[in-house]
This record gives C-alpha cells, sequence and structure tokens, in this order.
C-alpha cells in the first residue's frame, strides 16, 4: 500500500443467505482512498452501499477479498483485532448518532479516545473548538439540533485522529445550508491527511466530493 493511500480493497464479495434465497451483496468491489481525498458512494436502493460501508469499518467480514485501513489489514481478522484497528484507525459517522445519549458530548469523546488506549493527539476542547461546538461540550444529544448532532458526531469520530473517515448518510436530516457547512467541515479536517469516503444521495455530498463510486447491484459501475 503506498503512503498516500488512508484505504484500500481488493474484490470484495459478501452473500446473504435467508431460506432458499441467495443475495450477492457485493460481487467485486475495489476501490481506494487516498488521504486528503473525499469519496462518494452512490446508487440505488439495495445496490450494496451500507453492507460495502460495514465491510470497510470491520463491522462485517466479507466471505472473499481484503480491507487495509492506513496499511493496517481489517478484513479477516478476529473481531478484538478488528475493534482495535477500527477505534485507532477508523472514524465512523452514521445517521442515526454515534453519541451515547446519557452522556456529555464532551465525556463521548473521552470515551472514543480511552477505548483506542493511547494517548489522543487532540484534547475534547480542541477537538470541539475546531468543529465550531466548544459552547455546547456539557450538552448531551437531546439538547442539540441537528446541524450541532452533526458537528458533535464528527467531534467524536475525529477524536483518535483517524487514517479514514467512513460516513453513510451524514447530512441525510439537514436543511441545505447546514448539509452545506458540515460538508465543508468534512473536508476542511479531511485536508488535515485522513480519506473519506461518504455513502450518499445526496447531490450537493456529489458535488463537493473529488470522485464519485457508482454501485449497482453489488458492481461498481462508474
Ligand atoms: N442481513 C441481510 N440479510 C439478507 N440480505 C441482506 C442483508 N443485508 C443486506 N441484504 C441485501 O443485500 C443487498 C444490499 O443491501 P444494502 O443494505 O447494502 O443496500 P443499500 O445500497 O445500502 O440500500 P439503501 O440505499 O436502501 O440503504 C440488498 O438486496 C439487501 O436486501
Amino acid at each position: 500500500m503506498k503512503p498516500d493511500e488512508a484505504l484500500r480493497c481488493r474484490d470484495l464479495y459478501r452473500f446473504f443467505r435467508a431460506g432458499d434465497e441467495e443475495t450477492l451483496a457485493l460481487r467485486g468491489v475495489s476501490l481506494q482512498v487516498g488521504r486528503g481525498e473525499t469519496v462518494a458512494v452512490a446508487g440505488p436502493s439495495g445496490s450494496g452501499k451500507t453492507t460495502l460501508l460495514n465491510c470497510l469499518a470491520g463491522l462485517d467480514e466479507p466471505a472473499g477479498g481484503a480491507v487495509t485501513i492506513g496499511g493496517e489489514q481489517i478484513s479477516h481478522r478476529p473481531e478484538r483485532s478488528r475493534a482495535r484497528i477500527r477505534s485507532r484507525r477508523l472514524g465512523i459517522l452514521l445517521q442515526s448518532g454515534n453519541l451515547l445519549a446519557h452522556l456529555s458530548v464532551r465525556d463521548n469523546i473521552r470515551l472514543a479516545q480511552a477505548a483506542a488506549g493511547r494517548r489522543p493527539a487532540q484534547a475534547p476542547e480542541e477537538l470541539l473548538e475546531q468543529v465550531g461546538l466548544a459552547r455546547r461540550a456539557r450538552a448531551v444529544a437531546s439538547e442539540l439540533s441537528g446541524g450541532e448532532l452533526a458537528r458533535a458526531g464528527l467531534a467524536v469520530a475525529l477524536s483518535n485522529s483517524p487514517d479514514m473517515l467512513l460516513a453513510d448518510e451524514p447530512t441525510g436530516e439537514l436543511d441545505g445550508v447546514t448539509e452545506q457547512v458540515v460538508l465543508e467541515l468534512i473536508q476542511d479536517r479531511a485536508a488535515g491527511g485522513h480519506g473519506v469516503l461518504v455513502v450518499t444521495h445526496s447531490a450537493v455530498v456529489m458535488r463537493i466530493a473529488d470522485r464519485v463510486i457508482r454501485l449497482h447491484d453489488g458492481r461498481i459501475v462508474a
């Protein structure tokens, strides 16, 4: 893997079996994302976007192929190893939010940093400052607006200076202006050296991405 590569996957296959029926959710997907690069993944419902994201994040195991994050292979390893790589090398941003509801934004960041088990490069206050949320450090999720929640989620996802940020519809519920602000923030942060892969239906996200990858029936078609 080249030093400027944040993520690489080769020939990913994933099947699901329900009774007699077999779905080929991923059929040989290969891609790479460079440091500082933002790649959008688009495609119709059922094309395999979420399955791909889960395999890249080590939350699901591909039946075939391999995933490497920051030079370290995450696929085909025991869950403990995958969890360690996830917490040190990946930031994961989901539409459902990545904050624990009973903890303040600051404590959510602290928890993510403690899970990585090494000295964090940035203090929670600094991360919150960078996403424009310094004044809401003590708030819990239910006290935040949609835009603030997206910023808080981003601060948590970036809390261990990941090699790669993986996001699933991170701006899905936001209005156009807030969406633009959060995306600019994601890109700004990416300039700091990690790669970004965003699963999205949003034309705004596709416009700001450096590249758009289109999935159809589990294959990259463009
Ligand atoms: N756990 C599962 N068991 C069986 N089939 C599954 C499972 N998860 C996904 N699939 C199937 O795999 C295919 C890809 O699903 P996936 O959720 O990755 O698509 P998607 O592109 O993310 O769709 P959407 O945009 O609707 O979220 C679909 O046909 C889906 O029904």
